[in-house]
C-alpha cells in the first residue's frame, strides 16, 4: 500500500469531503509500515475496502414547527464496517452536520470500537436539524419523522444507534419509542436510553469518565497524577460535564468550559456547586455558557476557544477541528503536559504535530473517549441478557476496558526513545482486529 496513492485516490472519487479525508489521511500514514508486513492485505485490497463505507442511507426529513410551518431537514446513516460486529456509533444532530463529517466519524468508530474488544462495528447518523432553540414537541416530531426512514435499517443486530452532539437522553428516548411503534418490538437497538427501559448505569457519564481514566493511566505512567493540575475543558454537553465531575472527584481544577458562541474562565475553579449550575443551565434550561460568567461574575471571551489560558491539562470535549495549529503552540508554551480528547478528532494535523513533537502526552480520541461507546456496548449487553448492573460494577468494567485501550496503545506506539505515539499505537491495534476479521470473512 502506497498511502499517498491511496489517499489521492480517494480524494478524487469522493471530492469535497475534507473532514472524510483528514481522518483518513491520519490512519494511513499511521498503519502504512505495519500494513506493508502484511502482503495478503493488499492482495485482498482491504485498504479501499477499509476505507469506504459499506453503505449510506441518505434521506429527507418533513416535519411541522410549532408555527405550523413545514420544515424540511437531511437525514444520513454511514454503515461504515461490520466485520467485528453490526454497526455501532451515534446520531448528531447539528446544523452543521453533511456526509463528509457522518463518514469521517463512522470511519473513526471502527476503530475506536475494534479498541473497546467489544463485538462492535463502526457506523454514525445525524441530521442537519439543530435541537437548539426548539420546543420539546418540535423535537419530538423531527425524531419521529427521522425514524420513520432510519427504522427500517437498523436493528439490534443490524445497526445500533446512539447519542452524539445535540443528541441526548431526550432525543434517544423519542428514537427509541418511534422504532418501538415502527417495529413493534421492544429491542436494544439503541443505547443510553432511560434507566426505566433498558438503559445502563454509567451510560451518561461514561466517555468524560473514560476520558479521565485514559489520561490517569498516561500520567501514571509519567510518576504524576491530576491532584492540583490545572484543566482547561471545552464544550458543555455530555462529555464536557462529566469530563469535569472526575476532575474534581480525582483532585484536579477546572477552569474553563465552552460552548458554540465563547468560553468562560473562572480561575477559582469550577466547584461541585458550580457544575451542578452548569448541568442545570445546559441540560434543564438549555441556555448559553455566558450566563456563568453573569451568575459567577467570571470572565467570558465570545467567539473563543479557552486554550490561550494556562493549564497543565487540556481535554478539548466539544467537536472536530476546535483546537488548530496556533492553539497548540500557545498550549505548549504555557506549559501544558497532556492533552487528551474527549471529542472526536478536536485537534488538526498541525496541533496534533505540534503536540507530538513537543513530546507532550497526546491521546487522540478514538482511543480516549472510546469510554462512552465501551459502556454502549455493556449496555446491549445487559439488554441481551435481561439484566441490569450496578453502577459500581459498570464503572469497574469501563475502567478496565480505558485501562486495556491504554496498554494496547503503548504496545503499539512506543518509538525507539520511549515516547508513545498514542495516534499510531491505537491506529495499529485498532486496525489489526479489524483487517484479521476481513480477512477471515473472504472478499465482500
Ligand atoms: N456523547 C458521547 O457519548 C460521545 C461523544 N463524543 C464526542 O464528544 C463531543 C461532544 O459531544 P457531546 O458532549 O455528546 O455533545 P453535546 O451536544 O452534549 O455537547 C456539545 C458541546 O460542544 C459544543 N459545540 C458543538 N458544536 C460546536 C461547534 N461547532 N463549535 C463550538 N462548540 C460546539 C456545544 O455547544 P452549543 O451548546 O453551543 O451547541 C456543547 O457545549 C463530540 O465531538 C462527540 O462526537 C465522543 C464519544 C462519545
Ligand atoms: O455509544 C455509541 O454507540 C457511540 C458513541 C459515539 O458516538 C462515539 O463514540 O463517538
Amino acid at each position: 500500500m502506497n498511502a499517498a496513492k491511496v489517499l489521492e485516490d480517494l480524494k478524487r472519487r469522493f471530492p469535497n469531503e475534507p473532514e472524510y479525508h483528514q481522518a483518513v489521511e491520519e490512519v494511513l500514514a499511521t498503519i502504512e509500515e505495519e500494513y506493508n508486513k502484511h502482503p495478503e492485505f493488499d492482495k485482498a485490497n482491504l485498504i479501499e475496502r477499509l476505507c469506504i463505507p459499506d453503505r449510506v442511507y441518505q434521506f429527507r426529513v418533513t416535519w411541522v414547527d410549532d408555527k405550523g410551518n413545514v420544515q424540511t431537514n437531511m437525514g444520513y446513516r454511514v454503515q461504515h464496517n461490520n466485520a467485528i460486529g453490526p454497526y455501532k456509533g451515534g446520531i448528531r444532530f447539528h446544523a452543521s452536520v453533511n456526509l463528509s463529517i457522518l463518514k469521517f466519524l463512522a470511519f473513526e468508530q471502527t476503530f475506536k470500537n475494534s479498541l473497546t474488544t467489544l463485538p462492535m462495528g463502526g457506523g454514525k447518523g445525524g441530521s442537519d436539524f439543530s435541537p437548539r432553540g426548539k420546543s420539546n414537541a418540535e423535537v419530538m416530531r423531527f425524531v419521529q419523522a427521522f425514524m420513520l426512514e432510519l427504522w427500517r435499517h437498523i436493528g439490534p443486530e443490524t445497526d445500533v444507534p446512539a447519542g452524539d452532539i445535540g443528541v441526548g437522553g431526550r432525543e434517544v428516548g423519542f428514537m427509541f419509542g418511534m422504532y418501538k411503534k415502527l417495529t413493534h418490538e421492544f429491542t436494544g437497538t439503541f443505547t443510553g436510553k432511560g434507566r426505566e427501559f433498558g438503559g445502563s448505569l454509567i451510560r451518561p457519564e461514561a466517555t468524560g469518565y473514560g476520558n479521565i481514566y485514559f489520561l490517569m493511566e498516561m500520567l501514571k505512567r509519567q510518576g504524576t497524577d491530576l491532584k492540583g493540575k490545572v484543566c482547561l475543558i471545552s464544550g458543555s454537553g455530555n462529555v464536557a460535564q462529566y469530563t469535569a465531575e472526575k476532575v474534581l472527584e480525582l483532585g484536579g481544577k477546572v477552569v474553563t468550559m465552552s460552548d458554540s458562541d465563547g468560553y468562560i474562565y473562572d480561575p477559582d475553579g469550577i466547584d461541585r456547586a458550580k457544575l451542578d449550575y452548569i448541568m442545570e443551565l445546559k441540560n434543564l434550561y438549555r441556555g448559553r455558557i455566558r450566563e456563568y460568567a453573569e451568575t459567577y461574575g467570571c470572565k467570558y471571551v465570545e467567539g473563543a476557544k479557552p486554550w490561550s489560558e494556562k493549564c497543565d491539562i487540556a481535554l478539548p470535549s466539544a467537536t472536530q477541528n476546535e483546537l488548530n495549529g496556533d492553539h497548540a503552540r500557545q498550549l505548549v508554551a504555557n506549559g501544558c503536559i497532556a492533552v487528551s480528547e474527549g471529542a472526536n478528532m478536536p485537534s488538526t494535523p498541525e496541533a496534533i504535530k505540534v503536540f507530538q513533537d513537543a513530546k507532550i502526552l497526546y491521546a487522540p480520541g478514538k482511543a480516549a473517549n472510546a469510554g462512552g461507546v465501551s459502556v454502549s456496548g455493556l449496555e446491549m449487553t445487559q439488554n441481551s441478557i435481561k439484566l441490569s448492573w450496578s453502577s459500581e460494577e459498570v464503572d469497574e468494567k469501563l475502567k478496565s476496558i480505558m485501562k486495556n485501550i491504554h496498554e494496547a496503545c503503548v504496545q503499539y506506539g512506543t518509538e525507539a526513545d520511549g515516547y508513545v505515539n498514542y495516534v499510531k499505537g491505537a491506529n495499529v491495534a485498532g486496525f489489526m482486529k479489524v483487517a484479521k476479521a476481513m480477512m477471515a470473512q473472504g472478499i465482500l
